[in-house]
């Protein structure tokens, strides 16, 4: 038995969606066929009724925190998935800095593991460039490689010395895996929670400055040219790190980027003066001519994928205030009606262009065989009602993180099935 989903609205080009019948055949997508000819024999096999429905691969999220092992208060693998599965991921890339960090082979075993027996999709594990995420010491980069990472980054902090970053890549490069970076320079940043910016002036806060995140793009551009690496930026939010990419592409450098939700849509100015920690995440929210910026970079294509950088935590320590809490927002369950009500419903960009940034595209930058709609691919799928509007409620996110800035936003674009090698791991 295998299952029919008729009448999908399939992206074709542009704005163009395509009335189209998609056989699932086990975990493979069996055929696709035009709405146009009828309907197809459905004899003996499941029907899902998509009409209206806009039918898209599997969304990717190459950049995620599930928190396990050692915060499972803030996330497990079973939470985060299921949250992932609401939000229309197929496909997450789970970031190394959990308790141990997943800087050995053990650890990078426990996480597949608990995927497999908890998670209700993909769970692709990055291992840390560092011992302990400290800076100090490399990890075992062809052991990590071998247990099923499918790169080396230490997302939480930056790593701080060129020469350590020199040699990550060199080895990174030698066995063909990326480098993941979270672009901070400790010693500009100190102790500050938010941007330096309008917000910060009004309050007298110390502010995060710019450079602080370009500064390691532009150090890191040069040695990826040294090295010959395949680097990739995390959470770009600055216009000066979004020109130092489009410089080191425009060299030929293997440079390539990604942008979360939140730095396309809010700036530093819409943080409320109550200081809902809720607003607080690194890269902090930056000034308006930033956020012009990364969505420039993301449409020319100087930044090549959309993530979420999902970073749950407990409600009590999003509690402690704008100093004193965590940095991070969840993100999976409101990504794609976010972009799709800002973006798209204002005919900013196409639904192919967002689709593409949240699916083909990581696919590709990443090596993975996922990420298209086309027969004898594997059968990893979203269903989306692009015209129901409802209001962001976090009471009934599947992640245990309730902590967003974007409570109450009247969104559009909501994923109401999440199909992963043609199993249904969520419906509405
Ligand atoms: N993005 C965040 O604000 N926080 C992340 C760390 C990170 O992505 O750098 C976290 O682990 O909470
Ligand atoms: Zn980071
Ligand atoms: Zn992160």
């Amino acid at each position: 038995m295998g299952i029919w989903i008729l009448n999908a609205s399939v992206v074709q080009a542009a704005n163009d969606t395509a009335a189209k019948h998609i056989f699932i055949d086990g975990d493979k997508i069996g055929q696709i066929v035009d709405a146009a000819s009828g309907l197809p024999d459905t004899a003996g096999h499941e029907t899902i009724d998509a009409a209206g429905k806009l039918v898209t691969p599997g969304l990717i999220d190459m950049h995620v925190h599930l928190r396990e092992p050692g915060f499972e208060h803030k996330e497990t693998i079973a939470t985060g998935t299921r949250s992932a599965a609401r939000g229309g991921f197929t496909t997450i890339a789970c970031m190394p800095n959990t308790r141990p960090v997943i800087d050995t082979v053990d650890t990078v075993k426990y996480v597949l593991g608990k995927a497999e027996t908890e998670g209700v999709v993909r769970v692709l594990p990055y291992g840390c460039i560092t011992k302990n995420e400290l800076g100090r010491e490399l990890t075992d980069f062809t052991a990590l490689k071998d247990a099923g990472v499918i790169g080396f980054t230490d997302d939480g902090v930056g790593v701080q010395s060129a020469q350590m970053m020199k040699d990550a890549m060199r080895e990174a490069a030698a066995i063909g895996l990326p480098i993941i970076a979270h672009c901070e320079d400790n010693t500009l940043v100190e102790g500050a929670a938010v941007s330096e910016g309008a917000f910060a002036r009004k309050h007298g806060l110390k502010g995060i400055p710019n450079e602080s995140e370009a500064i390691h793009v532009g150090r890191d551009v040069l040695l990826a040219e040294a090295t010959g690496v395949h680097y990739h930026v995390c959470h770009v939010s600055t216009e000066q790190s979004v020109r130092l990419i489009r410089h080191a592409k425009q060299f030929g450098i293997k440079v390539t980027a990604e942008v979360c939700p939140h730095h396309l849509i809010l700036s530093d100015e819409d943080i409320p003066d109550n200081m809902d920690a809720n607003w607080k995440m690194n890269p902090p929210l930056r000034t308006p001519r930033d956020v012009q910026a990364v969505i420039e970079g993301l449409v020319d294509g100087t930044i090549d994928i959309i993530v979420t950088d999902h970073a749950p935590h407990s409600e009590e320590e999003k509690a402690r205030g704008m100093q004193l809490a965590p940095f991070g927002i969840v993100g999976f369950e409101t990504a794609f009606p976010l972009l799709y009500t800002k973006f798209v419903a204002t005919g900013q960009w196409t639904l192919q262009f967002l689709v593409d940034k949240m699916t083909s595209l990581p696919a590709q930058v990443f090596g993975l065989p996922l990420g298209t709609l086309e027969t004898g691919k594997t059968a990893d799928i979203t269903i989306i009602d692009l015209d129901t509007e409802q209001a962001v409620d976090p009471a009934e996110f599947a992640s245990k993180g309730r902590n967003t800035p974007f409570t109450g936003w009247q969104l559009k674009g909501w994923p109401v099935r999440t199909i992963v090698g043609g199993k249904t791991v969520w419906a509405n």
